[in-house]
């Protein structure tokens, strides 16, 4: 599906007209383009700050493409456009065109490997005031370094082209891996699979102060060896985080009390937040919890998410948004959360929990449909029970108040403790195999070649706008 944009952007001050994307299901017309869905955004204030982009990709110091990308900078200098060949388009969004590519000569002693090349027009964009959304963007990828998030490998200007270099992904998104699937629904395993490595990545979005809002299986992508990787970063929010340790104590209901006396420990690295006062709202409420209950003391826990982060922008996708962001009360990390419901209930049923004949409907459903579970065939009582423990996480992540839905307290490691994740070893996760594998399909000749998996230009979609300048190889 594609984002819906009520869109100017998060970050423009001006925020008054909705932008409608090319493709999908518009918050302005209800009229359904097909089976994709858009994100919509409508702003908020936030200022970008080029100097977090990082050169440091320690995940990645082994990696050819990371290593080729050093040595070419190292012997060229700056990376500029000229030093790819752009392959073919792999696909393209409210932003711009992502290419298929490669450096056209290739370093001595590495394999030649792919890269995907975002694209942005960046004169259009001002033109549509979208121009700091895909600064945005680029800043947030600059300070990504995780093996389930986008590495930005480089990133230069090319006449009023904006160029991002990131890790290529052969194995298309979670949207048509779905499609795929026996029912297009996964199998209880496979959305644990994907559930928890998306869970991962948000946890360290939330950990780098970024809230990422646009949760859904299109923006997940399947690398070459099965594992995951958010994409889309244009309607994150990105905010200081304070971590905290967080004092627990166990009260009688053997519920956790967060603790806001002087002796919680003071935050690690001062920090403007721009939340304040939410934060002082918060605390007072806890205050007077602990206060009142018989409590236990436990060991203290670092809460290093922006649990009081809030925004009042109007971004995400129709059918993924959360209670909150519709209503406008302000909204911060827990939407993602929520997100995470509706994601894996789509994974899991084939369709989204609140769904309506149009986008207002569906919008009226999130804020006031209870949430229901289609009936589907379970053909062991061992699928019986991981149904039950996946129906009560979605429950608990589709609860419309957000403060009381889970992670809204200690972030993602509530999440992660829950019974259905019980089986997951959040240390190994990357060394787990994936339900679906791209390379292996390649060397099986399922996949008869690489360029199988891609979608060729045709001569049309070379002359629509976005396209590189004639001056610009191409092959
Ligand atoms: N790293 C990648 N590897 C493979 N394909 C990619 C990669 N990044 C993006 N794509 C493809 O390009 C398409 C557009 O990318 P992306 O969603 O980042 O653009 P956008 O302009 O930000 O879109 P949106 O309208 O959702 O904001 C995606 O749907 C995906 O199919």
């Amino acid at each position: 599906m594609a984002s819906i944009s009520r869109d100017e952007s998060d970050y423009d001050s001006s925020c008054s007209s909705i932008t409608v994307p090319d493709s999908s299901r518009s918050w302005m017309s209800n009229l359904s383009f097909g089976s994709r869905r858009s994100s919509v955004s409508v702003c908020d204030s936030t200022t970008t700050d080029t100097s977090l982009l990082s050169s440091h990709k320690p995940h990645k110091a082994n990696q050819a493409a990371w290593e080729a990308m050093r040595r070419l900078r190292s012997s060229k200098g700056p990376v500029g456009l000229d030093h790819f060949r752009l392959l073919r388009r792999l696909g393209s969004g409210d932003l711009g065109n992502v290419y298929l590519c490669q450096i056209r000569n290739p370093v001595v002693g590495l394999p030649q490997c792919f890269y995907a090349m975002k694209v942005v027009d960046k004169e259009a964009l001002a033109i549509r005031k979208k121009l700091q959304r895909a600064e945005m963007e680029k800043e947030i990828l600059g300070m990504l370094d995780h093996p389930f998030l986008p590495t930005l490998y480089a990133e230069f200007e090319a006449s009023h082209y904006s160029c991002l270099v990131m890790e290529f992904c052969p194995g298309g998104d979670l949207y048509a891996a779905r499609q795929r699937q026996p029912g297009k629904r996964f199998s209880i395993s496979s959305a644990k699979f994907y559930a928890a490595e998306t869970l991962v990545a948000l946890e360290y979005l939330h950990m780098m102060g970024i809230v990422y809002r646009d949760l859904k299986p299109e923006n997940v992508l399947v690398r070459e060896d099965g594992h995951v990787m958010l994409s889309d970063f244009d309607l994150s929010l990105k905010c200081d985080v304070v971590p905290e340790l967080l004092k627990r104590y166990l009260d009688s209901n053997d519920k956790y009390a967060k603790c806001s006396t002087p002796s919680c420990v003071a935050p690690m690295q001062p920090v403007l937040s721009c939340f304040s006062a939410s934060n002082k709202r918060n605390k007072a409420n806890v205050s007077t919890i602990t206060e009142q209950v018989n409590v236990q003391e436990l060991d203290p826990e670092l809460v290093a998410e922006p649990i009081n982060a809030r925004s009042k922008s109007f971004v995400g996708t129709h059918e993924y948004l959360a209670p909150e962001v519709i209503s406008g009360q302000g909204h911060g990390s827990a939407v993602d959360w929520w997100t995470l419901g509706v994601f894996l209930y789509e994974m899991l049923y084939g369709r989204t929990p609140f769904k309506g004949e149009n986008n207002e409907k569906t919008l009226i459903n999130i804020l006031k449909q209870p949430l229901t579970f289609p009936k589907i065939g379970i053909s062991s009582s061992k699928e019986f029970e991981e149904m039950v423990k996946v129906q009560d996480l979605i429950c608990k992540l589709l609860v419309k108040n957000p403060n009381k839905r889970i992670g809204s307290l200690k972030g993602s490691v509530e999440i992660k403790r829950h019974e259905f994740f019980k089986s997951v070893n959040w240390a190994l996760i990357r060394s787990v195999r994936p339900p679906e594998v791209p390379r292996d399909l390649h060397d099986k000749m399922i996949i008869r070649s690489r360029s199988a998996l891609l979608p060729k230009l045709s001569k049309k979609e070379r002359d629509e706008p976005y396209q590189i300048p004639h001056h610009f190889d191409y092959f």
